[in-house]
């Protein structure tokens, strides 16, 4: 019998999540406040911060087992408003962690739980985030690591394409990619180091880890660590335009204040999940290279 996913958030990753365990015969549901703008999977009205909302969810959509991919996601919003950011993704968590009533979940988090002090962190490395949205997320995942059956799975700065025109904050490569299309100039900080990866390839993981056995804290970071400045070179060179398009800029010198330095994540758990579901992280230059044979 096909099993039963609830992702929590059908954004960017979420959908993402969804795309792939349909495509592997199971059945996700998609949850948030509004519909997603694609029909990926079928899809249900949820404000996690309403605990009855996620009681009655759970109650009538029945699913095995639960994926927490949900906002709010702005870095910048959230810096405005950290008390809020933290109370929103506290909140969550809690309502859903005790919805889900034992069923497996996995937490999608990130590299901002981090200083960015780096130049690397594994899953031993101490959190300390350096802005609300680690903090936020952090809270969280407290929350869902007290769970009995949970993943907690932080990831570094996601990217493939999403629609120039859509109404939220655009992932890096597809800001960068529409912009260096569109005959623009890029400005990228030169001092902001991540480990980027492809959104097909969190979702690859994130099947993975559904499935029993996972560890409960894991790292997806893709295998190259650049600056934003070297990323949006890779993109301009997969696009075929000249790199000098590219001003590299500091990072405080912009909104970037607020993103830590070196949030590069590496694993010492990573191989042997990839290894046991057949799995591989691509890089920078072949997920840029995957993305424009699948340019929209
Ligand atoms: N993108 C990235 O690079 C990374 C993302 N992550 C994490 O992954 C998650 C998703 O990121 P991404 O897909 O990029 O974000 P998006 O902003 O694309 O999607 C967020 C989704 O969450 C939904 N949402 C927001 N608030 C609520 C709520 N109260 N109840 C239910 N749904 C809600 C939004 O829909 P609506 O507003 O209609 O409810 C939307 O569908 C976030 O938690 C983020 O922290 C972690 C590391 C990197
Ligand atoms: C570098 C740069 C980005 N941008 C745009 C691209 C994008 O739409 C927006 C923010 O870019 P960033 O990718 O830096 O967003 P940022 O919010 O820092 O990225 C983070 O997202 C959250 C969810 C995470 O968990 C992190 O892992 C990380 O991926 O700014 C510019 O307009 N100019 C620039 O020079």
């Amino acid at each position: 019998m096909s099993t039963t996913t609830l992702i929590v958030g059908s954004g960017f990753v979420g959908r993402a999540v969804a795309a792939r365990l349909a495509a592997r015969g199971g059945t996700p549901v998609l949850a948030s406040r509004t519909p997603p703008p694609e029909d990926t999977a079928p899809w249900v009205r949820l404000d996690a911060t309403d605990a009855d909302a996620c009681a009655q969810v759970v109650e009538s959509v029945r699913p095995d087992r639960l994926v927490l991919v949900h906002g709010p996601s702005d870095v910048t919003w959230c810096e405005a408003d950290p008390e809020r950011a933290i109370a929103l993704h506290s909140a969550a968590a809690r309502h859903l962690t005790a919805a889900a009533r034992g069923r497996r979940t996995v937490l999608i988090s990130t590299d901002n739980v981090f200083d960015g002090s780096g130049p690397d962190n594994d899953e031993a490395t101490p959190t300390a985030p350096a802005n609300a949205y680690g903090r936020a997320k952090l809270a969280a995942e407290r929350i869902v690591g007290t769970a009995p059956d949970a993943t907690v799975l932080r990831v570094s700065l996601v990217y493939g394409w999403e629609p120039a025109d859509c109404a939220k904050w655009l992932n890096f490569f597809a800001a960068c990619a529409h912009r260096l299309r569109a005959g623009e100039r890029v400005e990228a900080p030169h001092d902001q180091w991540t480990t980027p990866v492809l959104v097909a390839d969190v979702a690859a993981v994130t099947a993975a880890v559904l499935e029993p056995g996972a560890p409960g804290l894991l790292h997806l970071g893709g295998p190259d660590r650049v600056s934003r400045a070297e990323w949006a070179a890779a993109i301009a060179d997969g696009l075929g335009v000249p790199r000098t398009r590219v001003t590299p800029v500091p990072r405080a010198a912009g909104r970037y204040a607020s993103r830590p330095a070196h949030t590069c994540l590496t694993s010492t758990l990573l191989d042997e999940v990839l290894r046991r579901h057949g799995l591989r992280v691509r890089g920078v230059a072949e997920g840029v290279r995957a993305l424009l044979e699948a340019a929209p």
